[in-house]
């Protein structure tokens, strides 16, 4: 079983006002409510491409019920730890640009994390684990280690897809796969990346620090997929972005939904980046047949002299 952990699950609201204005009354032109958080946007990706997962974290409140309450509309097992506080509403104001505010999250008590911790006692070394979005503020800043220390003792692969300090601490442990974006990239280096060049510099040396797998997106200038072995370069599909929230996520959802499949790396990472751009150019997650049409779209290249 894939396992999707979103330690701070939210309900995304997304508002496209035209013309916003700030310190006026701004009024819609249409909004809509979804399930969010990073393993969450995986897990459904996921299930659109016939795969199934567990989503795990917290949730709380009216907006935990409906989070868990579309899941299971969509038919995905969740085995969420129930906390009092709501889960937090993020907004996703759409205008000329897209401006993002992420709430905080209600808080976790250690008992709340006891319990969390006792759902991987069940789990066997067939299965992966995916590790998805920030960490709420009342959870220690170590509880990604944490949760990697679980799992290596039961010899299960983890996925990660967070930034910042997370993901140092993450890369320190070898994952299976990480997915930083060139910003999150850059900033573990202290360096700005700009090019799929200078991401592939820096791609390798996590690879050289253990990490199994590295995709790198660079939003319309494509994506890096960096092995022990090779490294391979994507180009993205051209059209017209309507909602990127959940692209990440959906790229780590096609690429881990077709490595599930024994597709080749290879072909797992060109439907990791169909579904990245699909998500892109639609105002919701991606679905399997705006995938398919933009595979013959997408060339994936391995790097020039790269075979190692
Ligand atoms: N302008 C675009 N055109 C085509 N595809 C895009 C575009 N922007 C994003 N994508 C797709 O989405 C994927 C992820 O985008 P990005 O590099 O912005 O990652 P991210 O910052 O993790 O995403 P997000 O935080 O928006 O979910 C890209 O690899 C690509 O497939
Ligand atoms: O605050 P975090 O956990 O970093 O990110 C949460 C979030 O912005 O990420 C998803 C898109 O990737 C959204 O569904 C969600 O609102």
């Amino acid at each position: 079983m894939i396992y999707t952990v979103t330690l701070n699950p939210s309900v995304d609201y997304i508002v496209e006002v035209e013309q916003f204005e700030l310190g006026s009354l701004n009024r819609t032109v249409a909004d809509t409510k979804f399930p969010g958080g990073k393993g969450i946007n995986v897990s459904r990706v996921m299930k659109r491409l016939s795969v199934e997962s567990n989503a795990l974290g917290f949730i709380g409140g009216f907006t935990g019920k409906f989070v868990e309450d579309f899941l299971n509309l969509e038919k995905i097992p969740s085995n969420f730890v129930k906390v009092s506080g709501d889960t937090r509403i993020n907004i996703k104001l759409k205008t000329e640009v897209e401006s993002e505010i992420n709430g905080l999250g209600p808080n976790i008590s250690d008992g709340q994390l006891t319990e969390f911790f006792e759902i991987f006692q069940k789990m066997t070394k067939e299965d992966i684990v995916v590790l998805a979005g920030s960490i709420p503020g009342t959870l220690p800043s170590s509880i990604y280690k944490e949760i990697i220390a679980v799992c290596k003792e039961k010899e299960i692969k983890v996925v990660a897809d967070v930034s910042g300090e997370a993901l140092k601490e993450v890369i320190t442990e070898k994952p299976y796969l990480i997915k930083p974006n060139h910003h999150e990239l850059g900033e573990l280096f202290n360096t700005e990346i700009q090019s799929v060049e200078e991401a592939l510099i820096y791609g390798k040396k996590l690879v050289e620090q253990g990490v199994k797998h590295v995709i790198v997106s660079l939003a319309e200038k494509g994506a890096l997929l960096i092995t022990e072995n090779n490294s391979y370069v994507a180009n993205v599909p051209k059209g017209k972005v309507l909602n990127s929230v959940g692209a990440g996520d959906s790229v780590v959802g096609g690429f881990i939904s077709a490595i599930s499949k024994s597709y080749t790396i290879e072909e797992a990472f060109k439907i990791g980046v169909a579904a990245g751009s699909a998500t892109a150019f639609s105002m919701e997650l991606c679905t399997k047949e705006k995938i398919e049409e933009l595979l013959p779209y997408i060339e994936v290249n391995r790097v020039e002299g790269e075979e190692r």
